[in-house]
């Protein structure tokens, strides 16, 4: 069966989206997301995504990160999604609703309320999430936030010098992060505005993580070192993060359709 795919990117945090709104797709079989993802014998992406309808929203976005695993939140991708859809919506995804704004060239996205509580993030036992007692090599003290999905926020000095392809893979799979971590480590780059780099849970090190923009501004406020809103500065480039104290977190920034094409779904399941 020929499948339709979009090709799309949010800052370099690229999707193959599959819109299954008007024609259903046969199930996701397990090792379909991997294989599909793959640079070499697949499309290639960073993560899939499918879109499906919902009984609670105007539609629901499924997540499927490059290693197979379906997860809650993608940022960058709900941009993406909103540049495609064209027009405001409300989403669900697996990390809660989300609100969708198209805007010329991207979009802005109301990504819901930021969790702290240790067994939220989730976190394998009781600790401050604002300040962690706990540290791999030069990496300490982090504070941990989840926004649909779950992070951890080392602050450095210079982030651009951190080895996190080295340092990355342990954290994420660390038994203190049970369903493993985006691991985000980020240094002030000004008034306001950060520098950021992104080990993702389920894909490694992205051009862009808009889902660990939006919780290491967070972090970052909730720590007393930036004010909203923030610009995050990330190796492909800058989201604003709008957030304060109790309400929802608002991320605005580019998304871009790159091609469209079809696969042999036989192919890859
Ligand atoms: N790796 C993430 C999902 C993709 C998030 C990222 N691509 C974004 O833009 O937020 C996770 O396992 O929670």
């Amino acid at each position: 069966m020929r499948v339709p795919f979009i090709k799309m990117h949010g800052l370099g945090n690229d999707f193959i989206v599959l819109d299954a709104r008007e024609t259903a797709l046969p199930a996701i079989p397990s090792n379909f997301a991997n294989r599909l993802a793959d640079r070499r014998e697949g499309i290639g992406c960073d993560q899939l995504i499918v879109l499906e309808p919902s009984d609670t929203c105007d539609f629901r976005m499924r997540i499927f990160n490059s290693d197979g695993s379906e997860v809650e939140a993608c940022g960058n991708a709900s941009r993406a999604v909103a540049l495609l859809h064209g027009q405001p919506a409300k989403v669900e995804t697996g990390g809660g609703a989300i609100t969708l704004e198209p805007a010329t060239g991207g979009a802005s996205v109301d990504m819901g309320s930021p969790k702290f509580e240790w067994d939220a993030i989730p976190l394998a036992y009781a600790m401050d999430t604002a300040n962690m007692p706990v540290g791999w090599d030069m990496l300490d003290a982090p504070m941990a936030v989840n926004v649909g999905n779950p992070h951890v926020i080392f602050f450095t000095d210079d982030a651009d010098a951190v080895d996190l392809a080295a340092i990355g893979p342990a954290i994420e799979t660390d038994p203190l992060f049970p369903e493993r971590i985006n691991v985000n480590v980020a240094s002030i780059a000004g008034d306001n505005h950060l520098t950021l780099h992104v080990w993702e849970r389920g894909a490694g090190l992205t051009r862009a993580c808009g889902t660990g923009a939006c919780a290491t501004a967070v972090a970052a406020i909730r720590k007393g070192i930036a004010k909203s809103p923030v610009t995050v500065t990330l190796p492909g480039g800058d989201l604003n993060i709008a957030w304060e104290q109790g309400g929802t977190i608002r991320m605005t920034g580019p998304a871009t359709e790159a091609f469209r094409g079809t696969f042999e779904w036989d192919d890859y399941s």
